[in-house]
């Protein structure tokens, strides 16, 4: 691929704050129109691997650009291209929807400021609420209110730092369909998340650990690259645990209910672990694909180990 389709183009990140290496050599690259996302464990450095991106926050060392921008020396040029949803909730509740856009389009002194606010209510499907007062909001709806905020400017890349947290899945699953629809018209999106379901919608994903990007690409092939065998059993399962929960074939257990996902990276010897409970009358059994989730907490176990 020309190098001129990269959105996101970084080598080499690093960053510490302290004596705490926070990011460690992070290489990234993403496309226009791309959703990528990033995952792993609170504290791995996905916030920090954002803000230097975007320009908010400058590396100790590495290089890159962000929509052809230097993100060292070129740093406001990248925010004033980027929209950036935060963590926290960061617009007025004593305001109404619409005041809060109108007051965020005049502190940055946009032109065509009450276009771009009808718009950008439109466009989120807000103006039926646009007088009801922010702090009024359900979840769902404050981060409609928050990613149409960090539009108004018209990014042609959207930062979304775990923009559902706390949000319930229908609007979850609202969020996540506007999103599609950005991207399908041309809008670049890195979204940091801790759930599996959103995880499974991004075009591609890494995934960081202790300030390491672990593994990258799509969910199918960050699925086949963990070569994990992964069988479903369903039943009585608890008889199960005490024989194969240490077992030196399997990886890692999950359970689900009255199933269990057993994983292994061997699958001969994984089938020879099962064996003796194959056939009994209360546990039902089925080779299924990997799941992403076992892979990830797989992948996280794996780098605690290697932390320690
Ligand atoms: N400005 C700062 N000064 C000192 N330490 C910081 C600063 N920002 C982040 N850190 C530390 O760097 C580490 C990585 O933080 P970061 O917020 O990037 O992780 P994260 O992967 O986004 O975590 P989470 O999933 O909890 O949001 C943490 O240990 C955090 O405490």
């Amino acid at each position: 691929m020309n190098s001129e389709n990269w959105i996101i183009d970084v080598q080499g990140l690093n960053k510490s704050f302290g004596d705490k290496l926070v990011v460690d050599n992070l290489s990234l690259q993403v496309r226009r129109g791309e959703i990528f996302g990033f995952l792993g464990p609170n504290g791995s450095g996905k916030t920090t691997s954002i803000r230097m991106m975007c320009g908010l926050l400058t590396p100790d060392s590495g290089s890159g650009h962000t929509l052809g921008y230097d993100i060292v020396r070129q740093a406001a040029d990248i925010k004033r291209h980027v929209g950036y949803m935060t963590q926290r909730f960061g617009l007025y509740d004593d305001l109404s929807l619409r005041e809060n856009l109108d007051f965020i389009a005049r502190i940055y002194g946009m032109p065509q400021r009450k276009q771009r606010v009808q718009q950008a209510l439109e466009r989120l499907g807000l103006q039926a609420r646009q007088n009801q007062l922010a702090g009024t909001l359900s979840g769902g709806w404050k981060q409609r209110l928050a990613l149409a905020a960090c539009m108004l400017h018209e990014p042609q890349l959207l930062l979304l730092d775990e923009p559902t947290a706390g949000v319930d899945p229908k609007a979850r699953r609202d969020f996540w369909d506007e999103i599609h629809q950005l991207a399908a018209e041309g809008m670049t999106v890195l979204v940091s998340t801790h759930y599996m379901d959103e995880a499974e919608r991004c075009h591609r994903l890494g995934y960081i650990a202790y300030g390491q990007l672990l593994a990258g690409g799509t969910p199918k092939e960050l699925i086949q690259q963990s070569q994990f065998t992964t069988w479903l059993v369903e039943g009585e399962v608890d008889v199960l645990l005490p024989a194969l929960q240490n077992h030196p074939a399997v990886a890692l257990i999950t359970r689900f209910g009255n199933s269990l996902h057993i994983n292994g990276l061997d699958a001969a010897a994984l089938a020879m672990a099962i064996e003796p409970f194959r056939q009994r009358n209360d546990l039902r059994w089925q080779l299924i694909t990997p799941q992403l989730e076992d892979v990830f907490i797989h992948l996280m176990q794996q780098s605690q180990d290697n932390f320690r």
